[in-house]
């Protein structure tokens, strides 16, 4: 899916050459320290961004709202409007700008919007304001919000942020189990979470894919060595100064 790609923010290079084979069906997360770029390669498989150098495909193709959805967080929806009308505003993509607006307040096609809701397990919740729901169920209606797309591919920055550790896990297994043959692609940044709930993991570091192996494959040594390189100057050629002291080094976010 990324072959050789390179994206920069003006002198700054965020993702360096990053090849990548993602197939259907798989379960993978992108784990790194901060600055990693993996939203970065996050936005560029949506497609929301363009690779400066290389390309970015799924199954031959190049990558539209019908290849591949990004799941925003729950935060993002629109407080006042039910946990309906907000799953109804994931198909905004395909209808003219007009239709878009008025459409969600007033839902004569709810089916697949409630069909989606079931699939994340609140379908009794749709006619709630997601102001009165718990961040969990608003990340989940977030995600009934990106199923509306139909895409093949859903990709997922941060899901958990802001969650209580039950929360985190039920929303990570809720995502799963609603989702078929679609590749799932999630930024995380809870390790622990990654290496128990997915197949694939991808570590990042100043850019780069420093390892991609199955789950139960990933040794302590290699975190370390992950989250080290993270506290190397990030942007430029990803080797440290030398100068930092100890206390400039972030701690290891899965300690
Ligand atoms: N729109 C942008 N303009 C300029 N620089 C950017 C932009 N987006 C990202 N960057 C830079 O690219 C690098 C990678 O950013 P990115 O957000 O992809 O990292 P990340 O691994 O997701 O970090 P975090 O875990 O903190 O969210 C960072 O140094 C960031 O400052």
């Amino acid at each position: 899916m990324f072959d050789s790609v390179t994206k920069r923010f003006g002198g700054k290079v965020a993702v360096r050459d990053v090849s990548l084979k993602l197939d259907a069906g798989e379960r993978v997360a992108v784990i790194g320290p901060s600055g990693a770029g993996k939203t970065t390669l996050l936005r560029l498989a949506a497609g929301a961004l363009q690779p400066d150098v290389g390309t970015v495909r799924f199954d031959g193709s190049n990558i539209t709202g019908s290849t591949a959805t990004l799941a925003y967080q729950g935060e993002t929806l629109v407080d006042r409007r039910t946990a309906l009308s907000n799953v109804l505003a994931g198909r905004l993509g395909a209808l003219s700008w007009l239709r878009g607006f008025i459409e969600p307040l007033l839902p004569k096609h709810p089916e697949p919007a409630l069909e989606r809701l079931d699939a994340v397990g609140l379908v009794d919740r749709a006619d709630v304001p997601v102001k009165s729901l718990s961040a969990g169920e608003r990340q989940r209606v977030a995600f009934a919000r990106a199923l509306m797309q139909d895409a093949e591919v859903m990709l997922a920055d941060e899901p958990t942020a802001n969650l209580d550790p039950s929360s985190r896990r039920n929303v990570i297994d809720v995502l799963d189990a609603a989702l078929d043959g679609e590749l799932l692609v999630t930024v995380l940044h809870e390790v622990d979470l990654a290496l128990e709930h997915f197949d694939r993991i991808v570590g990042m570091a100043d850019g780069r894919v420093r390892f991609d192996t199955p789950a139960q494959a990933v040794a302590d040594d290699q975190l370390d060595a992950l989250f080290a390189a993270g506290a190397s100057t990030p942007g430029t050629d990803g080797e440290r100064t030398g100068t930092e002291k100890e206390s400039d080094v972030p701690v290891p976010r899965y300690v």
